[in-house]
């Protein structure tokens, strides 16, 4: 893995809000085609990573460069743009939309058209919105959702909601797909399901960075693994490594440390 290019470097990227210090000077390095870990206890700054790193905060310091040029993040769409593409914690799905308008919508952002168009159905458009529906169709078909197609989001099951947020995250064609908690609320066998989807995607040449709380899930899954605590990076390795540091297991675990590589129920 080592000898491959690396396509995400953050350097001293810190946020404060007020007198917290979420991210105190964290640097990451993330090379193509990995799946990378970003865990820790809850607080320790991971959500304000993905948000810095994706436009919705503005870093108090730091810089973020993504295949090979500076990432400007001062703006969402400016971080989509470059192929940078993200999930909610809170899973964020137009919940009166179908499945495959949710997908759509994530489409749009790469096509000529744009939304713009797309609302307004300009004759030059429509050639372009059926080649975006059949898109959002394989996409919905790529997650295992497909038929769900014309059911409202709301209706999705929570695991069906998590992988329709893939899918539309996937519409917009990204290079590094950053998954905030993806696992939260699945049980044992979506959370399989899950693991498999993400291996393929992978596989197709997307690079992944997954905070998880499932550190079985991690652990499984992972290449290499950052841990954050208190806003700052306390270890970055293979999982066999991490999951034996001592201070990891403190940071989880507090003083009375037991064996890690149990699942660590947060957030
Ligand atoms: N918008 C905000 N305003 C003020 N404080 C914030 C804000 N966002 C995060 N914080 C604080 O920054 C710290 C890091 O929070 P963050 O959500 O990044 O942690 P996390 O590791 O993602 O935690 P969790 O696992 O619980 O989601 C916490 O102390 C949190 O209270």
């Amino acid at each position: 893995m080592s000898e491959r290019p690396i396509l995400l470097e953050a350097s001293d990227v810190a946020k404060h809000f007020g007198g917290v210090k979420a991210l105190r000077g964290v640097s990451l390095t993330i090379r193509e085609g990995e799946i990378y870990g970003l865990i820790g206890p809850n607080g320790a700054g991971k959500t304000t990573f993905f948000n810095c790193l994706t436009g919705l905060y503005v870093p108090n310091g730091g810089r973020i460069v993504f295949a090979g040029a500076e990432l400007d993040t001062s703006a969402p769409h400016k971080v989509a743009a470059r192929g940078i593409a993200r999930t909610f914690q809170n899973i964020r799905l137009f919940a009166h939309m179908t499945a495959l308008e949710n997908v759509m919508v994530g489409r749009h952002q790469r096509t000529r058209a744009g939304v713009f168009g797309a609302i307004f159905r300009t004759p030059g458009t429509r050639a372009e919105e059926a080649a975006i529906q059949r898109r959002a169709e394989e996409l919905l078909h790529y997650v295992g959702i497909a038929d769900r197609a014309h059911d409202l989001a709301k209706h999705l099951s929570y695991g069906d909601q998590r992988r329709l947020e893939i899918a539309r995250a996937l519409a917009t064609e990204p290079r590094l797909l950053a998954l905030d908690e993806p696992a939260a609320g699945m049980n044992a066998s979506e959370t399989g399901e899950l693991r498999t989807l993400i291996e393929g995607i992978r596989k197709d040449g997307i690079t992944v960075l997954l905070i998880e709380h499932d550190v079985k899930l991690v652990m499984g899954l992972c290449d290499r693994v950052a841990v954050l605590d208190y806003g700052e990076k306390i270890c970055e390795d293979v999982p066999a490594v991490v999951q034996k540091d001592p201070r990891v297991i403190t940071a989880y675990l507090g003083a009375e440390a037991q064996p890690a590589g149990s699942e660590v129920a947060h957030g």
